[in-house]
């Protein structure tokens, strides 16, 4: 009989292991791209792009493969011969925690196999209910949480797209209005993959879930110290950036000194983001496929891959 630890469905592998699992994959990004993917104050380095996204992206690649297989079992059973259902995966994890980062730099490196897949990317913030409803529903400080999106919506999109539909529509989400923009769509087309970014994609439920669509899942994870600073580090950051424009909904945080602002992003990371982190994100950290550890320089150090 094997060993307890042998049972956990689990592996967990250090950097140094990770990156031996490249193998012969090769680094197809530049820095000037890697630039226009990293996300604001994100550190991420060619060195992370070869160690911790080639090695992701071979793995990704295999089980492609493997489940394109698995889908045509299923269509021979059917005698249904119609076109191959897309790769969905999906990205989970806090705010601030550089989900945003991973995705681009995930969705750019899928794009570059020899088989020039097409590859759409869609963030959840797009599914939240537009702010007069979150007002009628008394969310509007519950923004993150998983009652502040339209799950169904979110169900039926990332459905119409695994069942091959022509074309598949995605509202957008704009931080500027903090709002959902009237009449603006975001149309995915017969991808080959979608991956589908944001706080609560794990989320499990009573009925059918967007998360049981899902082929691989990535939760990003850091210590929630570190995150709560990556927070108030950002917000200090916007001030000069997203909130200088007069448009900004939080135009009237970009005067803030120093003290007062951190103050603010101590009060909102303290009563919406920590709270839903704990709550309802990090509880779904179990259910994905690989988990990446950032320690506090944003630096991945540890990985767990879910072997069953
Ligand atoms: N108030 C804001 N104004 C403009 N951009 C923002 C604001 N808050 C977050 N963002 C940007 O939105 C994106 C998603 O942020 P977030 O949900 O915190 O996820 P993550 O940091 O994990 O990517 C990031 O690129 C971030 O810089
Ligand atoms: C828009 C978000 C809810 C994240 O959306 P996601 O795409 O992850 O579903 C989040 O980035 C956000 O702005 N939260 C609001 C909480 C706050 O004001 O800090």
């Amino acid at each position: 009989m094997g060993r307890v630890r042998d049972l956990t469905p689990y592996v967990e592998l250090g950097r140094d292991q990770w990156r031996e699992l490249r193998q012969a994959t090769p680094l197809t990004l530049t820095d000037e791209e890697l630039t226009r993917l990293r996300g604001l104050r994100d550190p991420v380095d060619l060195d992370e792009v070869a160690d911790v996204y080639l090695p992701l992206s071979r793995l990704i690649n295999l089980q492609v493969a493997a489940r394109q297989q698995l889908h045509q079992a299923t269509s021979t059973f059917l005698g249904d011969t119609s076109r191959k259902a897309p790769f969905v995966i999906a990205i989970a994890g806090s705010v601030a925690v550089g989900k945003s980062t991973t995705a681009r730099i995930l969705r750019a490196l899928l794009a570059k196999w020899p088989d020039h897949p097409h590859v759409d990317l869609v963030t959840t913030d797009g599914f939240l209910f537009p702010t007069a409803e979150l007002e009628r529903r008394n969310l509007l400080h519950r923004k993150g949480f998983p009652e502040s999106y339209d799950r169904r919506s979110l169900l039926r999109f990332v459905a119409e797209v695994k069942s091959g539909a022509e074309e598949a529509r995605a509202p957008v989400y704009s931080h500027l209005a903090y709002d959902i923009v009237p009449d603006a769509e975001q149309v995915v087309r017969q991808p080959d993959i979608l991956i589908i970014e944001g706080l609560n994609v794990l989320q499990p439920g009573p009925r059918l879930m967007v998360s049981d669509l899902f082929d691989f899942s990535i939760y990003v994870d850091a210590h929630t110290d570190d995150i709560a600073k990556w927070y108030v580090e950002r917000f200090l950051a916007l001030r000069s950036t997203a909130f200088a424009d007069p448009a900004s909904h939080f135009h009237h945080y970009a005067p803030l000194p120093d003290a007062k602002a951190e103050d603010e992003a101590r009060r909102l990371w303290r009563e919406i983001n920590e709270p839903n982190l704990i709550s309802n994100i990090l509880p779904t950290r179990p259910r994905a496929t690989l988990v990446l550890r950032k320690d506090a320089s944003h630096r991945t150090t540890r990985l767990r891959l879910r072997k069953l």
